[in-house]
């Protein structure tokens, strides 16, 4: 176990939206933030993308998996190569499939090879261990989340919502002394996010995605389809759970029929009603709904999630934070509770039996 007191810990994340590798700087002792520094980002190159895509929803050792891996570990080296003067690396890798309670979760991108590499320990493999215990190995940033609300010195429960490719949400009461402690944190996936938008868009316009909702804007929402979406018993199911980036492909299916901008309208009501729902199975009404991810971006999405939730959607930058970085961020910070012997997710926000902590350490 490292020594008490902050270090240097590069975090990274590559999401789900499949669009880079976003790297960030925290200084932590793995309870309290210190201080955030330097941030970077390295996209993927279309035909970077496209390998990871075709891997999405296979396993180690199935074809595709090996190529992905090798375009997650040179866009992580060539991302964290200007932070090598980091004294710990998290790396969370590409998810290309998580099937909790089944095949289990799997994340592209060897932490060891990256250890040695860039001369620094990685810590990586973030999910397998939560799994194994049988929780949902998802969603893990609530623990910073809990950091970050005590850091700004918030004293009532808030939301976090991230909208990335997948959305989730973490209800944190930063009156409770630590992550793991009972009723500090709830938190679970949402429903899809930004991912069937940018699907839409990509197949339809030829676009990555719908750059501050313009084609949303002018759409008009089908509410059968939007009816139907909701049915599904994932929305009912109290937390904690967790999604697959295509879990929900079938919903771009459901759109086939509409034109362009109405397809838009409908997916992007979609998400926001999904996050209605999930605020609605919190146990206590968030008194902020702070927003991370691209979603953030999109102000259509915006309006649609405080029209449906009744919260002021406000960006997390409202807390002085990065919405870019948080992920990143998370992971670093994870990171060093994971060097520490510290939990990495508890019942409350992976339904795991008892505080884990997860993740593998590689030397250099
Ligand atoms: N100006 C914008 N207008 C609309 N959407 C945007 C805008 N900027 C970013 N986005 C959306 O945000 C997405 C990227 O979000 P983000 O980087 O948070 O996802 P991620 O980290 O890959 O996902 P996850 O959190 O699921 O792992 C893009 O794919 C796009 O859909
Ligand atoms: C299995 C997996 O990679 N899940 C991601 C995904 O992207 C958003 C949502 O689904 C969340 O559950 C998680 O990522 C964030 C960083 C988390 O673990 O908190």
């Amino acid at each position: 176990m490292m020594q008490t007191g902050p270090v240097r810990a590069l975090g990274t994340m590559s999401g789900t939206s499949l669009d880079g590798v976003d790297v960030a700087l925290v200084e932590t002792d793995g309870e309290t933030l210190a201080g955030f520094g330097a941030t970077g980002y390295r996209p993927y190159a279309p035909e970077e993308r496209a390998v990871l895509a075709r891997a999405l929803g296979r396993w180690p050792g199935e074809p595709g998996v090996a190529e992905a891996a090798r375009v997650v570990e040179a866009a992580h080296r060539a991302a964290m190569a200007p932070f090598a003067g980091a004294e710990l690396a998290g790396m969370h890798g590409q998810t290309l499939a998580h099937e909790p309670g089944g095949r289990g979760t799997h994340q592209a991108g060897d932490g060891a090879r990256l250890a040695r590499a860039l001369g620094m320990p990685v810590v990586w493999d973030f999910r397998s261990a939560d799994v194994a215990a049988g929780g949902q190995g998802a969603p893990l940033a609530p623990f910073f989340h809990f950091a970050c609300a005590r850091r700004v010195g918030l004293s009532a429960p808030v939301a976090f919502l991230n909208l990335g490719g997948v959305g989730n949400l973490t209800l944190v009461d930063p009156t409770r002394d630590r992550p793991e402690a009972e009723g500090a944190l709830l938190a679970f996936d949402t429903g899809p996010a930004n991912a069937p938008i940018d699907d839409l868009l990509r197949s339809r316009c030829g676009q990555p995605c719908d750059r501050d909702g313009a084609l949303a804007g002018g759409g008009r929402i089908d509410e059968a389809v939007l009816t139907e979406f909701l049915a599904h018993p994932y929305f009912r199911k109290p937390p904690p759970k967790s999604l697959d980036r295509n879990d929900f492909a079938g919903l771009l299916d459901a759109v086939a029929d509409c034109a362009d901008a109405d397809a838009a309208a409908t997916l992007t009501a979609a998400v926001a009603a999904t996050v209605a729902v999930g605020v609605g199975h919190c146990p206590r009404r968030p008194a902020r709904l702070l927003v991370t991810g691209g979603g953030r971006r999109n102000p259509v999405l915006m309006r649609m999630i405080a029209e449906r939730t009744g919260l002021a959607a406000e960006p997390v930058e409202a807390l002085g934070l990065d919405g870019d970085m948080l992920e990143a961020q998370a992971f670093a910070f994870l990171a060093v509770r994971v060097a520490r012997g510290l939990p990495t997710s508890c019942p409350g926000t992976t339904g795991v039996a008892r505080p884990v902590s997860g993740g593998r350490i590689s030397q250099p």
